[in-house]
Parts: C-alpha cells; sequence; structure tokens
C-alpha cells in the first residue's frame, strides 16, 4: 500500500536556522505525531509538505503524488487545520457550506451538517463570535467534510480544554479506521499524542532526533533515578542523556530491559514523551 506521506532527505534554510535531512514516513491508517519544542521546525515541516514554502532540497510524496508537480491532486485529498482559524470573521458556518461545495468536488454538506450538530456549532453565528475552541471545530468539521483521505493539522488542539481535546482525538481516532486515512499532527501536548499517536517524530533544532512507533518508544525508553556514585557505576554509551541537581541524578535509558539486566541492582522506570524531549534538549551527555 502506498504511503500517506513520504519525506525524503527535506532541507530548508532561513538564514539562522535550517531543516536539515528530515525523513519522515506516514503509513495508512495511522496517526503521525511531531513533536519539538519552540522553533525546532514543525511548521517549517509541514509548509514545506504543504507546499507552502519552497523547499531547498528534498522530495515530498502526499498519498503518492508529488507535492509539487502534482500539488492539485494531492490537495484535492488532504485536509489541512492551521493553528489560525482559516476562515473570515465575517462567515457564518452556512457561507462557509456554500463557499467549500464550490471549491471540492467531493464536498458533502449533510456529513458537514452532521459535524456542524456534533461540535455544536451554531449555524447563523458568525465567525468573529466564536471561541477559539469553536473556530478549531468549525476548521476541523471543514476539513473533514469533503472526505479527505489526509489530515495535516499544526498545533490545531492547542488552547482546547481537555474536553473538547477529547472529543477530538476521538474524531481522529474514528478518522484512521479507515486504512486509506492518516493523520500528521504537530502539537506540544505530548499526552495527548501518548493517547492517540501510533509513530512519533521528535524534531529538535531542525533535525529528527526520534522517529519511531510510540508503543515501542515507550515500551523500550527508561528513565534512571540514582545518586551519582550509581550514576558512576554505568558505561556512558548506557545513557543517552544525564541531568544532574542537588535531589539526585537521572539519565535516559534506550532500551529499559537490557538496562535492568546489566544493572539490576538499580532503578529503570517506564518513561513519557515529555520526559524523553526533556532529556534531549536540556540533558548532557554522561
Ligand atoms: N519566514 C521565515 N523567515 C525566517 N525565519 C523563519 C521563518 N519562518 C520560520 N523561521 C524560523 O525557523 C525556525 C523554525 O520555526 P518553526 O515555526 O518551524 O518552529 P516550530 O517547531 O513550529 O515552533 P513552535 O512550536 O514555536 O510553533 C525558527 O527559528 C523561526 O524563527
Amino acid at each position: 500500500m502506498t504511503n500517506s506521506i513520504e519525506v525524503q532527505g527535506l532541507r530548508k534554510s532561513y538564514g539562522d536556522f535550517s531543516l536539515r535531512d528530515i525523513n519522515l514516513t506516514v503509513p495508512g491508517g495511522a496517526i503521525m505525531g511531531l513533536i519539538g519544542e519552540n522553533g525546532a521546525g514543525k511548521t517549517t515541516t509541514i509548509k514545506c509538505i504543504l507546499n507552502l514554502i519552497r523547499r531547498d532540497e528534498g522530495t515530498i510524496t502526499l498519498l503518492g503524488h508529488d507535492n509539487q508537480r502534482e500539488e492539485r491532486a494531492a490537495k484535492l485529498e488532504i485536509g489541512v487545520v492551521l493553528d489560525e482559524c482559516f476562515f473570515h470573521d465575517s462567515l457564518r458556518p452556512r457561507d462557509i457550506d456554500l463557499i467549500l461545495s464550490r471549491i471540492y468536488q467531493g464536498w458533502d454538506s449533510a456529513l458537514y451538517q452532521r459535524y456542524l450538530s456534533k461540535f455544536q456549532l451554531p449555524e447563523r453565528k458568525f465567525v468573529k463570535e466564536f471561541s477559539r475552541g469553536m473556530k478549531m471545530k468549525l476548521s476541523l468539521a471543514a476539513a473533514l467534510s469533503h472526505r479527505p483521505k489526509l489530515l495535516i493539522l499544526d498545533e490545531a488542539t492547542s488552547g482546547l480544554d481537555p474536553i473538547v481535546r477529547d472529543e477530538i482525538l476521538d474524531e481522529f481516532l474514528g478518522f484512521i479506521q479507515d486504512d486509506d486515512h492518516a493523520i500528521l499532527i504537530s502539537s506540544h501536548i505530548t499526552s495527548d499524542l501518548e493517547k492517540a499517536a501510533d509513530y512519533i517524530t521528535y524534531i529538535h533544532q531542525g533535525q529528527v532526533v526520534l522517529s519511531d512507533a510510540k508503543d515501542r518508544i515507550l515500551d523500550n525508553y527508561g528513565r534512571l533515578a540514582c545518586t551519582v556514585a550509581q550514576l558512576n557505576s554505568v558505561a556512558p554509551d548506557d545513557l543517552i542523556r544525564v541531568r544532574r541537581s542537588s535531589y539526585g541524578c537521572e539519565g535516559l535509558v534506550a532500551d529499559r530491559a537490557a538496562f535492568r539486566r546489566r544493572y539490576p541492582e538499580l532503578l529503570v522506570e517506564r518513561t513519557t514523551l515529555e520526559d524523553i524531549m526533556l532529556f534531549i534538549a536540556k540533558g548532557e551527555a554522561q
């Protein structure tokens, strides 16, 4: 089966910042979560994928279409939600229905109405009167109603309350039940991605530092909590990063089971995506 997104050797330079050798594959039926600190390059990657900015190097295929040469064909099958609402303040959900039905051949007005009522969005209220959560739900309703095969979302759930985020995550899980469908979503809310994503790609300072199945990451990585003396007894190659504080030391371990076999006296626990990010961004080599 064709992968939904294939990014190979992507490079983009902005003077003082460069995205280097980004490789990323999103298979059908999967959610890929893109994580990284502020300014790491997530939006730049997404903009290159959507061909909103010119890349310097690399190839990008969306649903089997080259994203530059076959941009129109690719975009007809993609729903996009960015962190800002795309619709003008003076529009109402019913106006958006009319406008988008003229743009998208596959626009499904009945499906759009179902999303409006599911998300409790008033049809006759103007976008300017919507809260942030309502705008996000409206963007998502519109993105889903032309029946795309691929959803690309950049920080689409930031600033939303946990109830709304949970509803939206449920919608995503429903969407990818079809093996032809896939989602790429960037988010700072790593706990949401721990719930919903199948794969995680972590971009740090313009480079991919980790890209794997979420379960493999969470099943294998571990956090060592120990004293300075215990830390000194561990071979440097067995810890990816360490953090030292007045309370003790911590280390990030890539293979928890192997580490436990090698150091049975040390305590290694499961870790979280947030912790892995903190170790990689703020930790140091042993
Ligand atoms: N148009 C531009 N011109 C110059 N530099 C830019 C431009 N757009 C982005 N950058 C730079 O590229 C880098 C990556 O920005 P990007 O928006 O991709 O990060 P991000 O990971 O999405 O961050 P955030 O989580 O804060 O949204 C930053 O250093 C930013 O200043």
